[in-house]
């Protein structure tokens, strides 16, 4: 193994000052720890006291952002505070899918623009390639997508992007021929390639013994992060249902099976907590509440690292789409859309404000779509 060099995107604790409503003032200046060096571009300054962690919330307060975390809880409707009946949530879906098509029933468009250029895949794991099932340890992905997921990898170079840590994701998914992304983005394993000198990578193998990149912005958080671990299992042992998750450069704290009266006692913990970790944030996923550093880096900065590892950044004839279902695969999304570099597609069977381009309603239509490309592919005799 040989470490390249030392450089962090991480800030950490500037001087104290005023701050915006969501914990970071737009004015404050990067600051480096002695002795770093680091790449302006992957900054993000942290204040020293913070209003209020939660800093993906859109919603009034934590708890509902928490409710509101998942297209499967009940929608009700604003006026008669009524629940949408079957009718009316199939039409608010067919309506907003007028705004985010199907990438199935909008194949031919895709391809159309496809022709001529490399498509790059990025796929995230949970609600994408398995369906989300009560028990995070055992979101296993189906016989039948793994095979279609080997299959599309033989045509597209393809990259599983997870919030859970690289190990994990690769065990569910157990393709030696993909590449992985864990921590959401924020543990990679490319190919061995010149990337620009904003990323420090160190050499490693992978598990076949074949020499990769590894690129690990947040590797300074390590021992914090698992001393939150440690202090987030203490603290909601006892509360039923409770389960958090390790996954390495960020912790995720599971309410999926909590009854709903002890959510704000979750809530409330987590937030408790991260009072004394000023460089940790928080932010929403699928009925879990995600604990990362505070660090300019997330799928969307993951997916360019990728493909610039891959040869395929700036390049014209490079089609990235990026398939997802949760609230951090947006980032991903973000970027292929500013840059108008490529095409995301969001999972979701409710409707909910998205930059993606695309919709696909579950993981059987991921593989559906996924099919169709393979099938493009060879029916146009790999000329594209
Ligand atoms: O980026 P992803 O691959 O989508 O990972 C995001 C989180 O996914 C997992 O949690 C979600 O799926 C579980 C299994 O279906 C479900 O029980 C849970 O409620 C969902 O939030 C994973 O366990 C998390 O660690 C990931 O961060």
């Amino acid at each position: 193994m040989d470490l390249k060099s030392n450089t962090s995107p991480v800030v950490t604790d500037p001087a104290p000052m005023t701050q915006s409503r969501l914990g970071i003032h737009s004015a404050l200046m990067p600051y480096s720890p002695t002795g770093a060096t680091f790449s302006p571009t992957l900054f993000l300054t942290i204040p020293r006291k913070k209003p209020g962690i939660l800093d993906d919330v859109r919603s009034n307060t934590w708890l509902d952002a928490m409710k509101s975390s998942s297209p499967t809880h009940s929608k009700k409707n604003k006026d008669s505070n009524a629940e949408l009946t079957a009718n009316e949530s199939d039409l608010a879906y067919r309506i907003w899918m007028l705004k985010y098509p199907s990438a199935l029933s909008s194949f031919e468009q895709i391809t159309n623009y496809a022709k001529g250029k490399r498509i790059a895949l990025f796929l995230d794991y949970d609600g994408t390639l398995s369906p989300i099932v009560d028990d995070p340890d055992r979101a296993f992905m189906s016989g039948a997508m793994r095979a279609t997921v080997r299959n599309v990898a033989k045509y597209f170079p393809t990259a599983i992007i997870s919030g859970r840590s690289r190990d994990k994701v690769y065990d569910f998914v157990g393709l030696a021929e993909l590449y992985y992304a864990g921590s959401h983005g924020m543990d990679i394993m490319g190919p061995v390639r010149s990337v620009s000198d904003d990323y420090s990578c160190i050499k490693s193998t992978d598990k076949q013994g074949k020499e990769v990149n590894l690129f690990q912005p947040a590797s300074e958080f390590l021992p914090m992060i698992d001393e939150v671990f440690r202090s987030l299992v203490e603290l909601t042992k006892d509360i039923t249902g409770a389960k958090v998750e390790n996954n390495k450069f960020c912790v995720s704290v599971h309410y999926r099976n909590v009854d709903e009266k002890s959510w704000s006692i979750i809530g409330e913990s987590v937030d408790e907590l991260l009072k004394h970790y000023p460089r940790l944030r928080l932010t929403h996923g699928r009925k879990v509440l995600e604990v990362r550093p505070v660090l300019n880096w997330d799928k969307g900065k993951a997916v360019e690292f990728l493909l610039e590892s891959l040869g395929l950044k700036n390049c014209d004839d490079v089609l990235p789409i990026y398939v997802g279902d949760d609230r951090t695969d947006e980032d991903a999304f973000k970027v292929l859309r500013e840059g108008n570099k490529g095409y995301g597609i969001l999972v979701s069977s409710a409707p909910k404000e998205s930059s993606a381009f695309y919709s696909l309603r579950d993981p059987s239509e991921v593989m559906e779509f996924l099919k169709c490309l393979v099938s493009w592919k060879k029916s146009s005799g790999f000329s594209n």
